[in-house]
């Protein structure tokens, strides 16, 4: 098992292009938020905004809409109950994050049956929170899209059948294998398991154990697949950011909210750079 660094993130995270525009950061559709968990939807695509996704669009239900524009005025809305203009939408779209805070009813399945059906095989999805409960427990056409998991230990023991002392670094591998995914496993320090390689995270901490982080997480990984030119580099790094954020914010703070951590990614993505109080494109 690999340890994911900073020294190996610093080297990850590209520099921009000066000759660049929105598009070359990638489109990014964002699915969930019902109209009790709008906020988790909305600390996601927050979270890939600020990790430089370069368009945000939010499918969430109807109600979520003033709250969404108030809050997050860069990122555009579709209404989620309406799956024909969700269709069209995700054709044009780069990276898919589906689940935080979708609900688990009816429309929210029809909405991760369109996004399955609907994918093709040079997009990509990150399933996430409800969307894995779904994808476990209901039927869903096969898609060709490429897909990421981002389970926490309750959520691999759903998918798995695994109970939490079985979960063991070979047992977990097998379960990759026979999902043909990328699984982002959750815990105190996250491992990725990454085709036949594990990477384990060396950043994280209990102050950050609080709801929206994982929505948090999935929004980071969906902007940084859009925009890194490895998807691999891409997840590793989000995982790493996302915590290590969390341990600077963790020596002042007794406990961190997701919206701080959020806060943070584009001055912590600077200093990675090690172009800190410089404009340094290239
Ligand atoms: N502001 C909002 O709108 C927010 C909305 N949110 C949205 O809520 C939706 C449901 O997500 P969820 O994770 O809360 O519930 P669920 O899938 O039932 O899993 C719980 C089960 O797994 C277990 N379990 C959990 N962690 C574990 C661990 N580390 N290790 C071991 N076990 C662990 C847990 O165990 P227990 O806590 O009972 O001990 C229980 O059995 C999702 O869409 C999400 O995006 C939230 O993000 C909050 C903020
Ligand atoms: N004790 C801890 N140490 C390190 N990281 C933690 C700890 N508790 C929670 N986290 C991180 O917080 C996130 C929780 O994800 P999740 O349970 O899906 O949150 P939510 O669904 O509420 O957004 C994960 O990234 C996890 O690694
Ligand atoms: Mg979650």
């Amino acid at each position: 098992m690999e340890k994911i660094t900073k020294e190996k993130v610093e080297a990850f995270i590209p520099k921009r292009k000066r000759d660049s525009y929105k598009g070359t950061y990638g489109r990014v559709l964002f699915v969930g938020g019902n109209q009790n968990m709008g906020g988790a939807i909305m600390l996601s695509a927050s979270a890939g905004l600020h990790s430089g996704a370069g368009l945000v669009t939010v499918a969430t239900h109807s109600s979520n809409q003033a709250a969404l524009h108030t809050r997050l005025p860069e990122a555009m809305f579709l209404p989620m109950e309406d799956l024909n203009q969700l269709e069209e939408k995700i054709d044009s779209m780069d990276v898919i994050v589906v689940g935080p805070g979708l609900g688990r009813d009816t429309l929210a399945l029809n909405v991760l049956q369109t996004v399955y059906q609907t994918a093709g095989k040079d997009q990509l999805v990150l399933v996430d929170g409800d969307a894995i409960y779904l994808h476990v427990n209901e039927k869903l056409p096969e898609t060709e899209a490429s897909l990421i998991f981002t389970p926490h230990l309750g959520e691999w023991r759903t998918m798995t059948g695994l109970p939490l002392d079985e979960q063991y670094l070979e047992t977990n591998q097998e379960k990759v294998k026979e999902l043909n995914a990328v699984v982002v496993l959750k815990k105190s320090r996250t491992e990725v398991y990454y085709e036949e390689e594990v990477w384990q995270n060396t950043t994280g901490n209990p102050a950050m154990a609080t709801g929206g982080m994982g929505d948090t997480l999935a929004g980071m990984i969906g902007g940084f697949v859009a925009q890194f030119d490895d998807n691999k580099k891409a997840v590793l790094s989000a995982v790493y950011l996302h915590s290590y954020i969390g341990d600077e914010l963790a020596k002042t703070q007794y406990v961190t909210l997701p919206s701080h951590i959020i806060e943070k990614i584009p001055f912590t993505m600077k200093e990675f750079t090690k172009t800190a109080g410089k404009l340094s494109f290239i």
